[in-house]
Parts: C-alpha cells; structure tokens; sequence
C-alpha cells in the first residue's frame, strides 16, 4: 500500500467513525494519525451542524488535536461512563484482540475504552492480522524498569526500552513513565499473556487488549470507502 493508499484509508475510516457518534454523547478520544480524521470530521460536524458532544482525549496530542478541531473536552472524573470511544490499533485479529500503544498513549487508551459502552477501533487494512505478532508496548513504572524487563523477558520476550526521536533517553509518557516493547513473536495466546504481563509489579499496563472484544466494532478504511467488522 502506498503512502497516500494508506492516509486515505485512514480518512474513510475516521470519518465513517465520526458517523457513529450522536448528538448529547460522550465520546472518547484516542490518540494516533487515523483517530485525528475522525476527530477531524467531528470538528466539521460540530461547526457545520451543531453536533453537541463532549470529548475525553487519552493523551496530550489528543487534547491538543481535538481544542483545533473545536471538540468541547470534559474527563474521565466527569464522564465515567462513556456512549462511545474512537480509537487506533497497531494490529487487529480475527476476534478482534487489538495490539495498541506506538502511540505510547496505551494506559489512558485502555481506561477510555474499559469506561466506553461501544469502543469503534480505526484502521487500514494493512493492520488487520491472522495472529497477533507485533512488539506489545507496555508502560512500565521507571523505578522498577529493570526488574520489570527481567519479568518480560522470563515470559518470552526480547524487551526494548523505547527511546525518544526528537529527545535524547527514553520516552516518557503523559504519566511519567517508561515504555518497554517487548517482542515476543507470534503470540499464541494474547488473553493470558497480557493476564501475565499486568501481573508484574511495576507495569502499569500493556498495548494488548483482549478484553473489549464484544463491544469493538473494527472499520477497515480503503482507498474507496471502509470495511465494517464487529462479532455481532
Ligand atoms: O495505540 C495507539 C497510540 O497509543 C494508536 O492508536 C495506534 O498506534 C495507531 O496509530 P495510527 O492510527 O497512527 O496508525
């Protein structure tokens, strides 16, 4: 797929997800370039029609996107419960387990989607995956940083901290932590091997995510138009 294949595969989905959301909801706000169009869109739909809603944005970039595209923004604290949550992946499978988290947004990503009642995950096709095989990214508490490594490592992994582009040391999140991505090849089993992983002391939590798969509804963005997925 070529580059400007896969940005308009990213547009058709994040715009046929912005038309999922309804007037009065609240809606959370992923992070990544793909959940940006549907944020854009919901600009659009504000501006151009009045849509009310309320935004909850996972991360600093989220928040910053989404006050650009003049989307009220509200919290969590606020908001516990949310209609609907819009979001990226990194890899999605056949029963709709998601590997999430180059965004290094994945802590908040997964508190939004857990407090979300239907969570609309956004993606080209070039995400959509037999078998779970990416690095799974986990955020990890820097105090326990390399003891959490060793952990990662008994379960199979080859773990990398993840290291900045524009700054010198590694990537700290918007909750003053460190990401550690852990390749662990095919991964048989993703529902116990994230099980595993969240039972280290010192990770706060990781990009697979396992447990959402009866309220994920999967659109898969194409040149011309999207793909919808869902398990009902
Ligand atoms: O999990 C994420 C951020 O933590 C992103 O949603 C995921 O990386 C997909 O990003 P993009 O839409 O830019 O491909």
């Amino acid at each position: 797929m070529s580059a400007a294949e896969q940005a308009a595969s990213k547009r058709n989905a994040g715009y046929r997800a912005a038309e999922e959301v309804e007037d009065g909801m609240n809606v959370g706000l992923g992070t990544g370039s793909t959940v940006f169009f549907a944020m854009e869109r919901l600009g659009e739909r504000i501006a151009k029609d009045g849509l009310s809603i309320a935004g909850v944005p996972t991360s600093y970039q989220a928040a910053i996107r989404a006050r650009r595209y003049g989307i009220p923004l509200t919290s969590l604290d606020e908001h516990p419960e949310l209609d609907i949550a819009i979001d990226g992946a990194d890899q999605v499978d056949p029963a709709l387990r998601l590997i999430k988290g180059r965004g290094a947004a994945l802590l908040r990503e997964k508190c939004v989607c857990d407090a979300a009642r239907r969570a609309v995950v956004v993606v080209d096709g070039t995400k959509m995956v037999e078998t779970l095989d990416a690095p799974v990214p986990v955020e990890v508490l820097p105090f326990a940083v390399e003891a959490v490594s060793r952990r990662l490592a008994a379960l199979g992994a080859d773990p990398v901290l993840r290291e900045g582009v524009k700054k010198d040391g590694p990537v700290v999140t918007d909750n003053g932590n460190f990401i550690v991505d852990c390749g662990f090849g095919t991964i048989a089993d993703p529902g116990r091997l994230e099980t595993e992983i969240a039972s280290i002391p010192g990770v706060l939590e990781c990009g697979l995510f396992c447990a959402y798969t009866e309220k994920i509804t999967v659109i898969v963005g194409e040149e011309k138009g999207c793909s919808v997925v869902s398990l009902h």
